[in-house]
């Protein structure tokens, strides 16, 4: 029973805290540049301006009566905090319903013309345009040829480290990406990623002229990845899809995405559908890659899911049956980020060495956590790390995004 011990959840209340400064000052920069970047009409501006105020001093409004998910979001407790000051009640629910009511504000759910128009794809794809994407792709072609080992680390650190630089997170630290990530990894159980899925038996690798097949897998188990972020993160997230169904470390990737825009950046069905249209035409190895994710779409051993839940306020842990049993059949789960990494081992101040396994014990099969750190929450962090980030940097290593993690619980 880890959770028994858990410390209260976090809260938005805490003055100077970063919970706090998110909902102060990121999410009206949000609105304004969403505002910005579409020609929406006066109703849209209205809904912009009335989130605007009640982000600012207002209450938790219920949504409207006839909003198609008004049901779910009462199980989720909206009755519970409707009425409640933004800031009072847990942040991931307030964040999460930020973007819940922004997308109405700006007529997501219709009905009417405006039924699905994301309103941050705009940012998404001048982020997938982007010339660093490209540089990245064509990195991929120094890769092949490569053993197989080392493939297999460079992909896993490039899903890792994809992670780093979020929409949401730039918009509110516009140096982000200007300071150095610290390449040692606070936890890292890659091996033991590894272990979990070993290569298959028989001959791999041959599309990508690498791979010895001398593994002890059966190269049959199924892999589920918790996407995060569209774009820069999305991308490695697939060529790394596409690296495990190489090799036959696993038969099948199921893609777990939003199943509407969320946190600006997260990744929807849609953006996977850029993503690979723009792997399958890029040049070289990448090009490669794409095409052979586009040939697994269409056979199956790459499928795409957006649960409702993976939008929800709500801790892993209350995961309802449907998703806990395709995790529990999963070889692995590989939960992506940080938002995701909150959820997984519920949002609270943990010590940072309270040990992962024990606030994971919850989860109903292998699951392994890929995560740059942005935000207060760590667990896994052996006593020796925690004092030596402490005194190199106090408590800015938490949030700066310049640390990363890998950590499994088998
Ligand atoms: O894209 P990620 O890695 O889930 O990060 C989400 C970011 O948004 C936050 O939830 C704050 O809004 C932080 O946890 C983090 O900085």
């Amino acid at each position: 029973m880890p959770h028994a011990a858990a410390p209260p959840v976090i809260l938005g209340n805490e003055p100077g805290s970063f919970p706090r400064s998110v909902l102060a000052e990121r999410h009206p920069a949000i609105i304004r540049q969403v505002r910005e970047a579409f020609p929406y009409g006066p109703d849209h501006h209205r809904g912009l301006d009335a989130l605007l105020a009640a982000c600012a001093d207002g209450v938790i409004d219920p949504l409207p009566a006839d909003a198609h998910d008004r049901d779910r979001w009462r199980v989720w407790g909206l009755d519970a905090h409707t009425g409640s000051s933004w800031f009072d009640v847990p942040w991931l629910w307030s964040e999460s319903y930020f973007y819940r009511r922004l997308l109405e504000a700006v007529g997501y759910f219709g009905p009417g013309p405006w039924q699905g128009i994301d309103p941050f794809r705009p940012f998404k794809l001048a982020e997938l345009e982007a010339p660093e994407t490209d540089e990245e792709l064509a990195a991929l072609d120094a890769l092949e040829g490569r053993p197989v080992e080392e493939q297999d680390r460079a992909l896993l650190h490039g899903s890792l480290w994809g992670n780093r630089a979020d929409l949401g997170f730039r918009l509110s630290d516009a140096g982000a990406e200007q300071r150095a990530a610290v390449p040692g990894l606070v936890a890292d159980d890659s091996e033991r990623l590894w272990e979990l899925l070993p290569q298959a038996d028989a001959d791999s690798g041959s599309d990508t002229g690498s791979g010895s097949g001398s593994g002890t897998g059966t190269g049959t188990g199924t892999v589920c990845l918790v996407a995060d972020n569209a774009g820069r993160e999305l991308v490695p997230d697939l060529l790394l899809a596409a690296h495990l169904l190489a090799h036959r470390r696993c038969g099948r990737v199921v893609l777990h995405v939003k199943p509407y825009p969320y946190y600006v950046s997260d990744a929807t069905t849609a953006d996977v559908v850029d993503a690979v249209r723009k792997l399958s035409g890029a040049r070289g190895a990448a090009g490669g890659r794409g095409r052979r994710l586009w040939q697994a779409m269409a056979d199956g051993t790459l499928t795409v899911r957006a649960h409702p839940f993976s939008a929800a306020p709500l801790p892993y842990e209350r995961m309802p049956d449907d998703l806990r049993a395709e995790f529990a059949s999963a070889t692995l789960t590989i939960v992506k980020g940080d938002l995701n990494y909150r959820r997984l081992v519920g949002d609270s101040r943990w010590a940072p060495t309270t040990a992962f396994a024990d606030v994971t014990a919850y989860f109903p099969g292998p699951v392994a956590a890929l995560r740059t750190l942005k935000s207060d929450v760590i667990t896994g962090l052996d006593a020796g790390t925690e004092a030596a980030l402490v005194a190199a940097e106090g408590q800015r290593w938490r949030t700066g995004g310049t640390h990363a993690l890998i950590q499994v619980r088998e």
